[in-house]
């Protein structure tokens, strides 16, 4: 193969990594492997996941893609048969696990299932203000109002990774007493910092439709608005976004 013409079809599959990563979370292969407790043979692994047999081959192939790049691992073991090898997890298959926390899953779900990047040229050419609104009809939030759950969902499993910034970073939480959460989303960053540094009052500042159904504590007080509008006030404003 001509080294341009393996560079251009390399690009152009690169799509599948995500793909196939998205793929293994809907089978709910990373937690069918850890309930196995022990490396899982290709056999095991089809047997558990009871796909139509037509559909098994096709499992191998999946599997192949995700150990190359990462999620999973194979090992030998003498508790299996001689020559097999099973699946393992990786670190970053841990963080895919519906039982722990963190469980990026939902976030991951969300992100490969939505497709601004295939409206990119369309949005270059036309007048919608986001690639987003190109692919999906509706400005981002506004999708989101209509598909309250999958976002909830997505945006609650990335901020569950805050867990790890705030068991680094007390020095800039212990010295302040409120801090507002802007676009704070159902509260899962502020609670995670709630947990550690009680002494807090936290505001979760979103728009209307997303914590109207809230229940205040005695720390944590949501506030339905639009931080373009008004932002309450505290000690320090938490500002965390991540584009699509
Ligand atoms: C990408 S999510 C981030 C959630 C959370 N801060 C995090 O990083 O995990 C952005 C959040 O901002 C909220 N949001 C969007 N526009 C807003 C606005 N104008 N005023 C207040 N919140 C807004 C959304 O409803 C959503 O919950």
């Amino acid at each position: 193969m001509d080294v341009g013409q393996a560079h251009i079809y390399k690009h152009a599959f690169s799509f599948a990594n995500s793909m196939v990563l998205g793929c293994a979370i809907q089978l709910g292969i990373p937690d069918v492997i850890h309930s196995h407790k022990l490396p899982m043979t290709l056999s095991q692994l089809v047997s558990e996941l009871k796909l139509p047999p037509a559909k098994s081959d096709a499992i191998h192939r999946l599997m192949r893609l995700l150990v190359y790049s990462g999620f999973f691992a194979t090992t030998n073991t003498i508790l299996l048969d001689e020559n097999q090898q099973g699946y393992i997890l990786t670190p970053s298959s841990k963080m895919l696990l519906k039982s722990e926390i963190p469980n990026l899953s939902p976030y991951v779900r969300a992100i490969v299932s939505m497709n601004p990047w295939q409206s990119l040229g369309d949005w270059f050419l036309g007048n919608e203000t986001t690639p987003f609104e190109t692919a999906h009809g509706a400005p981002m939030w506004e999708f989101f109002h209509q598909n309250l759950r999958f976002n909830n969902e997505a945006m609650a499993s990335d901020s569950q990774m805050m867990c790890l910034v705030v068991k680094d970073c007390k020095e800039v939480f212990q010295d302040m007493d409120s801090l507002v959460d802007v676009g704070g989303g159902t509260g899962i960053i502020a609670n995670t910092i709630l947990a550690a540094f009680p002494h807090l009052k936290c505001t979760v500042l979103d728009l209307l439709h997303v914590v109207a159904n809230m229940p205040d504590t005695q720390n944590l007080k949501y506030v339905g608005g639009d931080m373009f509008h008004s932002i309450p006030s505290a000690d320090a404003i938490l500002f965390k976004v991540t584009r699509f």
